[in-house]
């Protein structure tokens, strides 16, 4: 036989009440043997309550209970066929009158004992289960309505008795004689004292009902079937990832559920672990869903761990003092203190010079442990030895759950370098010796992101996620968005990555949806839902998410993100940007950038602040690493520059080459910075500063290439009505390479750590003389490449090759 247990909400509809008697059916029929214990349907036991208090105080309740009435008869009108509903009916009122004359004396009376609660809150599993016993029996003729308060004998703790084990079980084995050819209907939650009054289980009080049955009956399992998938990894409503787990075992499920997962209430599946009585938890609105099986094992599996739980809100207590050293009564008596005046200890921790405790309580009872601590150590804490207990609120438990973790090193490494890495402070440390959990307290606010943050660290295998936040959406900007929809399935499915643009900002607009922004119409999406732009607030919201695995692209060409930057990183928020401005700044705010990154554990990579998508960075990155050290760099870094000098021959003039290059989005978003040399100075500046030099802009000589009156011009347009006027200047040039069978090249150096820049006219046995379209190249002569420098040559601008670049430094953040 087969125990099916179904919760609140899965009678709580007659929708779902078809759901459940569909699944009862179809194990009745494959010859099962079911005994189906039910839940009152949902809200109803709140509204007993609530009505018998109400009662109680002198107010109204027959609202409520026309409402309980309607819920129930509501049922029964959609459910039985009209000439069967009479009796039904009649039963159902007839309970209905008892439980109104029973608040009517207590609203006389005044007065609400926790015996006549129990009566009145019996009811809610006395009407469903007695409703839902004559739905099936119009199917199945041996469906038979049980109240199981006349089958489990407890003592007389009204509101949470203990069972009479004994007692119980002879009567339930005798109603199983007598009955075993029915199918029966049991309430669950309620029971009787010996003297036949009316009592509760407590807690969990139905679960608790089909594990007595399950257990005395010896049920082949026990499945509780309720409205979620299983047990999962993490809470669904926060960890949008969370995954049903098939196989659990019994301590692995206590453990989850002792620390948030509200499934099941495991104290009340003991007698099933007793008897090794399998429990499986369903879903009643997925009947086809194989759900979790909880079992003496704890299953073969890969996963590193099984689960992550938590506790929302808890308040920590903190004892120090040198009374407490070598004291070994000194815990028993505080926790024995606890114990006695039911305060729940959440977890404990004890620093290893035993100079202080530190333990969890729930919010509600931190002030008065503290008093009663207080009172206990009255002498102690006159004497100095012990100082008063300090409370800290606003604090949350997240606990790692899984056997394997006993056998595999490094879980609890994998734990704190993930909450290390997004920033998140771990208040006080708890490993259960059974070593199947390790908790961690943290502040309330990092809940959620900690939750991810572990989640994704324990089960990375399966999917992670980047957060990313994008400032400009220009030339690379929009190209990297095509970039990543359109590689948006390939990284999920064979890289494990989803990369999710959640905020995206220009000059104008701002816009923000957690979900991820639909990358196909970004545009339209910003345009119509976007709100004001405002870097400042852009920067805030971004960091008030605190979201785990979170990015920053700085893909504009503006000054004014780089004031940013480092309140970004102390965030624990990484960069990815294409934007010079904040490496090429003053040395010591360069410097700064990277420590503070490095601090906070965070990633700042640019990749593309050098020859676009081009490896140099990473290369220099490489090469300084590995203990080599730069003799000379030369290098072209322009692309603009070398698109205009492959480009600038025959009959082209000077004005329209620089016009296609900038028609080509190599030139910076004003061209006057590349044809004055500025960009190209930004990136022989960065590069200098990553080979270990700490030199100033102003330190690079820098050679002209244009004459002075362009230099001078005011704006863009007056720029290129420079350029057109002196067109002889240029001409002259390109007549003077010619000329002399050469080439004109705009070439940087460093050496000695002297950085210059300068137009050079070179002839084909240069080896910056072959080039193409936008190519940049790079020599670095190192002393391990010293007879033959390491180079590095191809297209060094351009959008697609640029926010390639930026893609590429993406999904190395945190790898
Ligand atoms: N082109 C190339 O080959 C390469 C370019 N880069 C770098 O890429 C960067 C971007 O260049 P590109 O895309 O061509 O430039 P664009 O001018 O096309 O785009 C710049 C974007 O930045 C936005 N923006 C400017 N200021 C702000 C601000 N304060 N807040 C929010 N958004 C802002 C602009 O907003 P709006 O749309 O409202 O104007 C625009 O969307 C530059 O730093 C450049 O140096 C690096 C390597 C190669
Ligand atoms: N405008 C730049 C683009 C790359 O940084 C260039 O021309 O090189
Ligand atoms: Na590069």
């Amino acid at each position: 036989m087969k125990i099916l247990k179904f919760g609140g909400t899965s009678v709580g509809s007659a929708a779902s009440i078809k759901a459940v008697l569909s699944i009862v059916k179809k194990s009745y029929n494959s010859g099962e043997q079911p005994l189906v214990v039910l839940s009152a349907m949902s809200g109803v036991t709140n509204l007993l309550c609530k009505m018998a208090i109400d009662a109680s105080e002198g107010k109204s309740f027959q609202e409520d209970l026309a409402l309980i009435e309607t819920k129930h008869f509501d049922v029964i009108k959609a459910l039985i066929v009209v000439r069967h509903q009479n009796p039904v009916f009649t039963k159902l009122k007839l309970f209905f009158n008892e439980i109104e004359e029973l608040l009517q004396g207590i609203y006389a009376l005044r007065e609400l004992s926790e015996q006549s609660k129990d009566l009145i809150v019996s009811y809610g599993e006395r009407c469903s289960t007695f409703m839902v016993s004559k739905i099936s029996e119009q199917d199945l003729e041996a469906s038979l309505f049980v109240d199981a308060s006349h089958y489990i004998k407890t003592d007389s703790h009204f509101g949470h008795a203990h069972v009479n084990d004994q007692l119980t079980e002879q009567l339930v084995k005798s109603l199983y004689l007598t009955n075993n050819d029915k199918l029966m209907f049991v309430t669950g939650f309620i029971a009787s004292n010996e003297n036949g009054r009316m009592t509760t289980l407590g807690r969990g009080g139905s679960d608790y009902t089909a594990a007595i049955f399950g257990s005395i009956l010896n049920a082949t399992a026990i499945e509780i079937w309720t409205d979620v998938n299983g047990m999962l990894t993490a809470d669904p409503r926060i960890v949008k990832k969370a995954f049903s787990l098939p196989v659990l075992s019994y301590t692995e499920a206590m453990e989850l559920s002792y620390f948030g997962a509200k499934v099941i209430y495991p104290p009340t599946m003991i007698p099933a672990f007793l008897k090794k009585i399998p429990i499986v938890i369903r879903n009643t609105f997925e009947p086809d869903f194989a759900g979790t099986f909880i079992q003496f094992e704890s299953g073969k599996t890969t996963l590193p761990i099984k689960g992550i739980s938590s506790i929302g809100e808890i308040s920590v207590i903190n004892l120090s003092g040198s009374g407490m050293i070598g004291k070994s009564g000194f815990s028993g008596r505080l926790f024995t203190l606890l114990a006695r005046e039911q305060i729940n200890v959440v977890l404990i921790t004890q620093s290893s010079s035993e100079h202080s405790i530190t333990f969890a309580v729930n919010p509600e009872d931190a002030l008065r442990a503290k008093s009663l601590i207080e009172n206990e150590f009255e002498l102690e804490i006159q004497a100095n030895k012990l100082i008063n207990p300090e409370i800290e609120n606003d604090l949350s438990v997240l606990a790692i759950v899984g056997e394997n973790m006993k056998k595999t090193p490094g879980m609890s490494g994998r734990l704190f370098s993930s909450l290390g890495r997004n920033g998140i402070n771990v208040r006080a440390i708890a490993q259960g010796s059974s070593e199947y959990n390790i908790s961690v307290i943290i502040s309330k606010n990092d809940l959620s992101k900690a939750l991810n943050a572990v989640h994704d660290a324990f089960f990375a295998e399966l999917k992670k996620t980047l957060y990313v936040f994008n400032l400009g959406t220009g030339n690379i900007g929009s190209t990297l968005f095509k970039q990543l929809e359109s590689q948006y399935d390939f990284l999920l499915s064979k890289n494990d990555l989803e990369i999710k643009v959640v905020g995206i900002s220009n000059s104008k607009k701002m816009l923000f949806n957690l979900d991820g922004i639909d990358l196909a119409n970004w545009d339209s999406e910003l345009l119509e839902q976007g709100e004001d732009a405002d870097l400042a607030v852009f920067v805030e919201r971004m960091k008030g998410f605190n979201l785990p695995n979170c990015v920053f692209i700085d893909n504009t060409a503006s000054r004014l993100p780089s004031s940013y930057y480092e309140g970004i990183f102390q965030s624990n928020i990484s960069i990815v940007t294409c934007n010079k401005i904040a490496n090429s700044g003053k040395y010591e705010q360069y410097k700064t950038l990277r420590e503070t990154a490095h601090k906070h554990g965070v990633d700042f990579f640019y990749e593309t602040n050098v020859g676009a998508g081009l490896p140099i960075v990473r290369v220099l990155k490489d090469l300084m690493l590995s203990g080599d050290r730069i003799v000379k760099i030369e290098a072209i870094l322009s692309g603009t520059i070398s698109y205009i000098f492959n480009n600038f021959k025959d009959e082209a003039s000077f004005y329209d080459v620089v016009k296609q290059a900038q028609a080509l989005g190599y030139t910076e978003p004003d061209p006057r910075d590349d044809l004055g040399g500025v960009d190209f100075m930004r990136k022989m500046l960065i590069l200098a500063r990553d080979a270990g030099y700490p030199i100033e802009a102003e330190d690079v000589n820098l050679g002209a290439i244009l004459p002075e009156s362009c230099l001078k011009a005011d704006s863009v347009e007056s720029f290129y009505e420079e350029l057109k006027s002196e067109n002889s200047y240029f001409e002259a040039l390109k007549e003077k390479a010619r000329l002399e069978n050469k080439v004109i090249r705009y070439i940087g150096k460093l050496e000695d750590g002297i950085v210059s820049i300068s137009v050079q006219i070179v002839d084909d046995k240069h080896p910056f003389y072959a080039l193409s379209g936008s190519d940049n190249i790079i020599s670095f002569t190192t002393e391990r490449y010293k007879e033959r420098p390491l180079v590095v040559k191809g297209p060094g601008a351009g959008a697609e090759v640029t926010a390639a670049g930026v893609f590429a430094d993406l999904v190395n953040v945190g790898a």
